[in-house]
């Protein structure tokens, strides 16, 4: 018998766009150039009148590139961001499954595919509502609020009118938290020999910071809920910034300065990146060659550095559960 085409009776499931917010990074050696320009044209980023900003920018980023060049060079040409943020957005999606047909998509600040190309895409694909997850653990106007004006300029040339959620900054987050300790549980060295733990976290400079930035507020909330689930008897820890790249004063102490300490102090340290949830160039190359170079010269003990919570299940698990209550929030109670 041949078959008959029967209309589709099966309503439309509920379509969810899942957008992950991260920096972004070259990817390619010729990109690095521009990368530096897009991020600081950016006016949370350097905060001055508009031609002012434009010029500084050019400045600073063309004094940057040859370092941020050699940096890039030593990741292959490219920086891994992107790849390891889709696996994140695969993920988490992936969790979600029983609320609808739940895509993730990418938006990156300062590199392709930027806020304007991701929500052309998004358009596209005509979801019901869309979630916006920004992947910094810590709030910052630097890169949470800069994250968010930027998606709603795209957002608005655009067109899009899905429903909007977005997810604040959760620094104590129990999955981030979870993943955190456990993989600092599985770096700890059994060798019986003193060791400290640094937290470091991405810098900022001091003049954002006395605006009122609460990125190391919540930097500190991070750290303590880490410590508070290790559970470490008399655990020897601190918080460096690392990153510092314009002239200006920033967050101290800085992670080079505490690492000289922990030389003077005969302590073996574990480096734990509380700031970044992916491997990237400030990982990859400042601490796992710079910053540990400037421990070996300072004959620090032992040296290990924590990975990134990445995938790691717990992490995964508590993203997913933050999307989960962002799409229970009434969308009024959210603008509120
Ligand atoms: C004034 C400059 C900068 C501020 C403020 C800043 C804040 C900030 N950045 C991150 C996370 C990342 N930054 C990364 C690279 C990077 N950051 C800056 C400058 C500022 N960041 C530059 C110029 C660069 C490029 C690399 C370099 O020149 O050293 C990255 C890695 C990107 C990649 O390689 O893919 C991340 C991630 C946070 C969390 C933060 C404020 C809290
Ligand atoms: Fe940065
Ligand atoms: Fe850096």
């Amino acid at each position: 018998m041949p078959s008959i085409a029967r209309p589709a009776l099966v309503a439309r499931r509920r379509r969810i766009a899942l957008v992950l917010l991260q920096i972004g990074g070259p990817d390619r050696l010729d990109a690095v150039g521009p990368f530096l320009r897009n991020f600081f044209s950016d006016p949370e980023i350097i905060r001055l009148p508009g031609l002012l900003r434009a010029g500084v920018a050019r400045w600073i980023a063309h004094r940057r590139t040859p370092v941020a060049r050699e940096i890039y060079r030593q990741l292959g040409g490219a920086s891994p961001i992107l790849l390891q943020t889709r696996a994140q957005g695969r993920a988490v999606a992936a969790q979600l499954r029983d609320l609808g047909e739940v895509r993730p998509f990418v938006a990156m600040r300062y590199w392709h595919p930027f806020a304007a190309e991701t929500a052309e895409s998004i358009r596209a694909w005509q979801p019901d509502e869309i979630v916006l997850l920004p992947l910094y653990p810590q709030y910052s106007t630097t890169t949470t609020r800069s994250a968010l004006a930027d998606w709603d300029v795209a957002a608005r040339r655009a067109g899009l009118v899905a429903p909007t959620r977005r997810i604040g900054a959760a620094p104590a987050d129990s999955g981030f938290i979870a993943a955190q300790a456990e993989l600092i549980r599985r770096a700890w060295p059994g060798d019986g020999g003193r060791h400290r733990l640094l937290f470091t976290a991405h810098g900022l400079p001091l003049s954002i910071v006395q605006a009122g930035d609460p990125y190391p507020d919540h930097v500190r909330v991070s750290a303590e809920a880490v410590v508070a689930a290790l559970g470490i008897p008399d655990l020897d820890w601190r918080i460096a910034f690392q990153s510092r790249v314009t002239p200006q004063a920033w967050l101290t102490p800085d992670t080079e300065h505490e690492v000289k300490q922990a030389g003077q102090d005969r302590v073996g340290l574990v480096l734990v990146p509380i700031a970044f949830v992916s491997e990237h160039s400030e990982t990859l190359v400042e601490l796992d060659r710079e910053v540990r170079a400037v421990a070996d010269a300072a004959g620090v003990p032992s040296f290990i550095r924590v990975p990134t919570v990445g995938v790691h299940p717990a992490y995964v698990a508590g993203l997913a559960a933050q999307v989960r209550r962002a799409l229970a929030t009434d969308l009024l109670q959210e603008a509120a």
